[in-house]
C-alpha cells in the first residue's frame, strides 16, 4: 500500500489506539479514537474524528490534521497536527502535537481551558 497512508491502527507512547478508515482522493478521513487515559473521571468511551492529509502519491512524507470529539465521555476537543515520517526500513512514525480544549464556565475561566503536548504514533 502507499507509504504514510494513515489508513490503519495506530497506537501512541500514552498507548492511546487510533483507527484510520480509508483517505478518499481528497485526502479526507474518519476514525475512531479510543484514548487510554482522560482528564475525567468518567467512562472512556471509543470517540469519533475526522481530518484531512496531504496525498501520500505525491508527498513521501504528508502532513496532516484531525479533530477528535470527546463527547461521549467528557466536554472537550482535541485538534492534532503532524508529519508522517519514513525510516530506510519502511517504518512510519506520526509525529504530531496536539491541543485539548475543555470546556469551562466562563470566558475568564479560558485563561486554563487548553493543554498542548506533543505525541508519537506507530502502526499498531
Ligand atoms: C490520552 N491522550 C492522548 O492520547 N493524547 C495524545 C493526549 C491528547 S488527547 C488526551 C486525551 C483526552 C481524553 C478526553 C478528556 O480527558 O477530556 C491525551
Amino acid at each position: 500500500e502507499r507509504k504514510c497512508d494513515l489508513s490503519g491502527l495506530w497506537r501512541n507512547e500514552l498507548r492511546s489506539l487510533m483507527e484510520i478508515h480509508e483517505v478518499n482522493d481528497a485526502g479526507e478521513f474518519s476514525g475512531d479514537y479510543l484514548t487510554a487515559v482522560t482528564a475525567t473521571s468518567n467512562c472512556i468511551r471509543r470517540s469519533p474524528l475526522k481530518g484531512a492529509q496531504h496525498d501520500a502519491k505525491q508527498r513521501g512524507q504528508p502532513t496532516f490534521g484531525f479533530t477528535v470529539n470527546w463527547e461521549k465521555f467528557s466536554n472537550s476537543t482535541t485538534v492534532f497536527v503532524g508529519q508522517c515520517f519514513v525510516d530506510d526500513k519502511g517504518k512510519e512514525t506520526l509525529k504530531t502535537m496536539w491541543l485539548l480544549r475543555e470546556e469551562v464556565g466562563s470566558p475568564g475561566d479560558g485563561w486554563r481551558a487548553t493543554r498542548v503536548g506533543t505525541n508519537v504514533f506507530t502502526r499498531k
